[in-house]
């Protein structure tokens, strides 16, 4: 259904992302790891057409994603949708007015203007809210809930586009164990029960383990490991973010740095 060739991103003479190559062919849960500065937003940024691609092609059920334009092009942003590690919501606005505007893209402008929403969809977003645990907040402000709340709320806004995947960019970064755990667990049922692709990137290897079917690890800009979690061994992990022998497997990638990445960035400064 979804496959990436060579999809590459260079900003000036650095390359983030350099010739990214996967296919999925069934909905999966898919974690993407590596150290910071690995690549890892800059990949799903392209796949959403956030990002323009240096190079590379997409395709999508036979749509040529990075060709896209105009309709097209959101049409496909409402397909993959995106959460982000700080939330985006509203802060001011109801919980409930946050997730409605998951349907912004089709509703007219004066529509929009006038916060107007069909009934239908006012049901629907409270269903989705209810789903998620988060119904009874509903009236209340987003900036009143907890982080692990609002990235519900994200979530809740997310599926409102009825997305065929989910590209999550870091969302538990911010977020407690708990609330962590709260959010992988919804991100996890909306694959299964609903058959949605969810891409996560994560920072922590045994939440990648955990909750997906396939991890992707990027290093330098390249993917250096796509397999089952049961190969993510060690040592694998060791490779993927470049670290020595000390490498301690509760370490996250904003932990680790990678001493290459690291080099290369005082060859940079040195050249300014
Ligand atoms: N808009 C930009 N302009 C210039 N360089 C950028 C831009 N966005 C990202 N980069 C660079 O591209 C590389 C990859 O960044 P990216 O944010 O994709 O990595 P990441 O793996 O998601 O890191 P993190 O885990 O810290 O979010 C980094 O070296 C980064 O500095």
């Amino acid at each position: 259904m979804l496959e990436v060739h060579d999809l590459t991103k260079r900003f000036g003479a650095a390359t983030a992302v350099d010739a990214a190559t996967f296919t999925v062919d069934r909905p999966m849960m898919i974690g993407v790891i590596g150290a910071s500065g690995a690549g890892k937003s800059t990949l799903l940024r392209m796949l959403n057409r956030l990002t323009d691609a240096t190079e590379g092609r997409v395709l999508f059920e036979g749509r040529d994603v990075l060709r896209l334009t105009g309709r097209e092009r959101r049409d496909w942003q409402s397909d993959c949708a995106m959460i982000f590690q700080q939330f985006n919501l509203v802060p001011r606005m109801d919980v409930v007015s946050n997730v409605l505007h998951g349907t912004l893209g089709r509703r007219s402008t004066v529509a929009t203007m006038f916060n107007l929403y069909p009934r239908a969809d006012i049901h629907r977003a409270i269903d989705i809210l209810d789903r998620l645990g988060i119904a009874e907040h509903a009236p209340k402000r987003a900036e009143a809930l907890s982080g692990g709340q609002q990235q519900r709320v994200a979530i809740a806004r997310a599926l409102m586009q009825d997305p065929r995947m989910i590209l999550a960019d870091e969302p538990i970064a911010s977020l407690d164990p708990m609330n962590a755990q709260t959010v992988m667990e919804a991100l996890r049922r909306i694959h299964e029960e609903d058959g949605r692709t969810v891409i996560a990137n994560l920072h922590t290897l045994d939440t990648a383990r955990r909750y997906c079917d396939r991890v992707i690890g990027m290093r330098l800009g390249r993917i250096v490991f796509d397999g089952v979690p049961e190969q993510l061994t060690t040592s694998v992990a060791r490779e993927i973010y470049g670290a020595g022998a000390d490498f301690s497997e509760a370490a996250t990638s904003t932990e680790i740095r990678d001493p290459y990445a690291e080099a290369a960035m005082r060859d940079a400064a040195a050249v300014v």
